[in-house]
């Protein structure tokens, strides 16, 4: 250094720090300040005298801005970085550096302040817009997902019937509608039929599982919340279900599972007509048709204590039961060969049932009802091999144990079809095994001395038949 630069740099010290583009704080150990410079008064707006002599951690009490370095650079002796929020609003990054003498003891702290305010209210906006674009994708995804499962419900049963005679006459009014049968019997899907017949037909309509909702969410998620209405809550506010139904359903699954306090609020809204968001001060009147569903007994819910009567008969206003598909035969036969067409596509194989193992499915009592039927067909698809299902193929839990006991051949046996159509369904059926056991039709044509083209002829006639039969009213 030359000789006089040292004096000259400190009689200009000052100078120096005020030309420096970021903004200059230094204070001593016990955090008086000493100095801020030009930069520091324009990015803060505070003045020097506001700032000068003070304590930094009074102007924190005072709400001068939120953080104060000081302490913690003196305290480790060195550099620490924070951002720093002013009265004013504006966001600073500070990073404070610890001044040590030749004697190597801590003299003084200096900060440098960059202003962060434009960057953070960027980042802020950028986190908003991400909410809303999730809120936006989650519905998307929900409207893809319900417009998926309409479903069109199929029946040939006379109860049927007669269910689905009264739900088209609900479907034309708003009353609300309580759907009720064991699990698995179609209530979503004929929730879906009669929104979809309804003139709210072109929203899409709301499902609520209300057994799944957990108990501290279940508030917000039906009526919705406003901005900041609580700890984590989007700055935005949300919209309840009831809001998103507007013209359209709101489908409450599995009403006997909800929360009693739950049922309460659901109990005013049905009364009022009327909802309103947490925090919020000004109600919204409901425009959704309600339909709700459970396969809870709701007279022993409400004995238990675990649903509201008041509630009930609220909803029980036009009430409808889907029997068991135990108790609707004739439904069995069209429900199987609706799934066996529907999986065959899904997996592109060509199978199809023999008329006895339809009969031997009716037979069973299906527990799971329409929903284990459905299941029980997928996975046969998946594992099945050969264009036809036998009985043998069904698992004795569906056969029934006294399959193997009963005579052989005791449904045909009872007559109603001629010699040559049994014949030909017993040779299909023994070709088909034929197949799977020799593994080609190569094999079985040269075994069984018979043409490759009539086994195929064969196969292929008796499922064209089976097709035609059914198709046939
Ligand atoms: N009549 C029907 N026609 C076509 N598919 C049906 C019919 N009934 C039920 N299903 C099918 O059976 C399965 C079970 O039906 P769904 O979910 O509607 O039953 P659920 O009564 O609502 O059962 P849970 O009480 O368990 O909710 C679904 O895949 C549905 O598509």
């Amino acid at each position: 250094m030359q000789p006089n630069a040292k004096d000259l740099l400190a009689s200009h010290s000052l100078d120096i720090l005020d030309a420096i583009p970021e903004g200059v704080f230094i204070t001593n150990l016990e955090g008086i300040t000493l100095y801020v410079n030009r930069m520091y008064e324009q990015l803060t707006g505070l003045s020097r005298h506001q700032v000068l002599g003070r304590q930094v951690r009074s102007l924190v009490e005072e709400g001068v801005f939120d953080l104060a370095l000081n302490p913690e650079v003196v305290r480790k002796a060195k550099t620490v970085t924070h951002t720093q929020r002013l009265r004013n609003g504006k966001m600073l990054v500070l990073t404070g550096t610890p001044v040590f003498d030749e004697t190597g003891a801590l003299r003084l702290v200096i900060t440098f302040a960059r202003d962060i305010t434009r960057i953070t209210q960027l980042n802020e906006q950028v986190s908003l817009q991400k909410q809303l674009i999730e809120q936006t994708n989650e519905q998307m995804a929900y409207m893809a997902r319900e417009q998926s499962q309409t479903t069109t419900p199929i029946f040939a049963s006379e109860v049927m019937h007669e269910t689905l005679n009264f739900l088209q006459t609900m479907a034309k009014t708003d009353a609300t509608l309580l759907i009720l049968g064991e699990t698995g019997v179609g209530k979503d899907v004929f929730a879906r039929y009669v929104h979809g017949q309804s003139q709210r037909s072109d929203k899409v309509m709301m499902k609520v599982d209300c057994g799944s909702i957990s108990e501290s969410l279940v508030e917000s998620e039906m009526f919705g919340y406003m901005p900041g209405a609580f700890t984590g809550a989007s700055t935005k506010g949300k919209a309840g279900y009831f809001e998103l139904a507007k013209e359209s359903t709101i489908f409450l699954d599995e009403i006997g599972e909800m929360p009693l306090a739950m049922q309460t609020r659901l109990l005013r809204v049905l009364q009022d007509g009327e909802i309103m968001r947490i925090g919020g001060s000004r109600p919204v009147k409901v425009d959704a048709r309600i339909i709700a569903a459970t396969n809870r007994d709701l007279a022993s819910r409400i004995e238990e204590g675990k649903f509201r009567q008041d509630l009930f008969y609220r909803l029980n206003v036009a009430t409808v039961t889907i029997p068991p598909l135990r108790e609707r035969q004739a439904d069995i036969q069209p429900l199987a060969e609706a799934f066996i067409r529907k999986y065959s596509a899904k997996y592109n194989k060509r199978i199809a049932f023999m008329d006895v193992t339809l009969k031997a499915m009716s037979h069973y009592s299906w527990p799971g009802n329409v929903r284990e039927l459905e299941n029980f067909i997928h996975s046969l698809i998946i594992t099945h091999q050969g264009p036809i299902i036998a009985p043998a193929d069904l698992p004795v839990s569906i056969l029934g144990k006294e399959a193997p006991k009963t005579e052989p051949y005791s449904d045909l046996l009872q007559g109603g079809r001629s010699l040559k159509e049994i014949m030909a369904d017993i040779e299909s059926d023994f070709l088909d095994r034929a197949i799977r056991w020799h593994g080609s039709v190569q094999q079985v044509a040269r075994i069984f001395k018979v043409n490759r083209s009539t086994i195929f002829r064969k196969i292929q006639k008796k499922n064209t038949d089976s097709a035609k039969d059914r198709a046939s009213p």
